[in-house]
């Protein structure tokens, strides 16, 4: 038996060895899972001097632009034959989210594989693998001699995790972005366990809001009126009875995805201060995502009425409001969609076209006018992002780098659009 090429590290991490020779990107990519990129102290610097040496092996150029102190965007750049023309953007971020240890059945950050060449990490769905895979492709391709029209950047960016406030959504305001003179993006998307490969054209809007209720105090013995707590339950109410509505009408139709709902989760509540003390105010937290097909001020309307048929001197405040919906065109005359999905089909690949339930950066390259496919190829695999043992399998895996290694020359090579020289 030839030992696995990661062999040692296989053993630290408690994994079995393969009895194969691993494919170098396999090893990439395990390597690259080792950094420790985690919330909430991710090792930047460890992850822009790995990028850096990707660079040097491919030969290209690496910008590096600090957007915020201590937030670095690394862009490598293969210029195309018409320089002019719009780039193709392959968009990734390096940070990954914390885990709870305790659940995983190995080091999440050992990159364990195990027999049937599952490989165990954070970042393995979410998207350490896309950030790879784009490297890899471009690898292949620059071996085969290709070049391409469109200019390719592949562009690393910190910070997605916790909002992207100091990563993609300040950089798509910098001159340095608008220099890059982008026509279409490719960012995240999610693991599809069957068959067929999941697309995302569109996100819903995050919505955290947090509401206010003030109220009476008094002794928590008596029947005070007017209290918080009063007020706190009916806002509560109106909030799930709303989510028991939206999760209905998700199971009783049968086309829609996630997406095509408003999700609605309490998840904070804040007050009081001992247990015969009446508070005199209390606050509850809602996560809400909501599909672009709803009228957002509608929706705040009825959010304005809930608070209102609750008591009197409720406010609320928002920590994420997202008011952009714009979407993607998927339709066959759009050019960029129609290389897409033709090289999707030429390698015979079912696409589902899905509306993201969660938020990416796409939706800040979205919301500058700029088309963006979120798509990370991985089917036959349960959708572990941000859960404990989160895996890949390397065959999907390196499946991946061929889909890109179809999909990049097919964009590239869109031919001038209108008002393109
Ligand atoms: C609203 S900023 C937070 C971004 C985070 N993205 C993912 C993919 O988990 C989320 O949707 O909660
Ligand atoms: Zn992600
Ligand atoms: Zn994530």
């Amino acid at each position: 038996m030839l030992p696995d090429k990661d062999g040692p590290s296989d053993l630290t991490g408690g994994g079995i060895q393969s009895n194969s020779r691993e494919d170098p990107a396999v090893s990439l990519f395990r390597e690259y899972l080792r950094l420790k990129t985690v919330h909430p102290e991710p090792d930047y610097d460890a992850a822009l001097r790995f990028l850096d040496r990707m660079a040097v092996e491919l030969g290209l150029p690496m910008q590096k632009v600090e957007v915020c102190p201590g937030k670095v965007v690394a862009i490598m750049t293969w210029e195309g034959t018409n320089p002019s023309l719009k780039s193709i953007l392959l968009n990734s971020h390096t940070d990954v989210v914390p885990v709870y240890q305790e659940h995983w059945k190995y080091d999440a950050f050992a990159a364990v594989k195990d027999g049937e060449g599952n490989i165990y990490g954070r970042g393995t769905q979410d998207m350490k693998c896309v950030t790879i895979q784009y490297i890899e492709a471009v690898r292949r391709l620059q071996a085969a001699g290709k070049r391409f029209a469109r200019t390719i950047h592949l562009m690393f960016v910190p910070d997605e995790e916790i909002g992207g406030h100091e990563g993609m959504e300040t950089f798509v305001k910098h001159p340095k972005f608008l220099n890059l003179n982008i026509g279409f993006a490719l960012d995240e998307g999610l693991a599809n366990p069957a068959e067929a490969f999941t697309v995302f054209y569109g996100e819903r809007s995050p919505w955290w809001i947090t509401v206010h209720c003030p109220g009476s105090p008094g002794h928590g013995s008596r029947f005070v009126e007017n209290t918080a707590a009063e007020k706190l339950r009916r806002v509560i109410n109106s909030f799930l009875d709303f989510r028991e509505k939206e999760k209905h009408r998700l199971s009783t139709t049968e086309c829609f995805t996630l997406g095509d709902v408003t999700t609605v989760n309490m998840t904070m509540v804040k007050g009081g201060v001992a247990y015969n003390v009446i508070p005199c105010e209390m606050d509850v937290s809602f996560d809400m995502r909501i599909p672009p097909t709803v009228n957002l001020q509608e929706f705040e309307e009825q959010i304005k009425r809930w608070c209102k048929e609750a008591g009197e001197g409720i406010t609320y405040k928002f920590a994420q409001k997202n008011m952009n919906q714009s979407t993607t065109s998927t339709e066959e005359s759009d050019p960029w969609w129609n290389a897409f999905s033709s090289a999707c089909k030429a390698m015979n690949m079912t696409l589902n076209k899905e509306i993201f339930p969660a938020a990416t950066d796409s939706r800040f390259i979205r919301a500058i006018g700029l088309p963006a496919i979120g798509f990370s190829p991985m089917n036959r695999t349960p959708i572990l992002l941000h859960d404990h043992n989160e895996y890949l399998n390397e065959q999907v895996f390196l499946r991946g780098i061929q889909v890109y290694e179809r999909l990049v020359p097919a964009l590239a090579s869109v031919p001038p659009l209108p008002g393109e020289v």
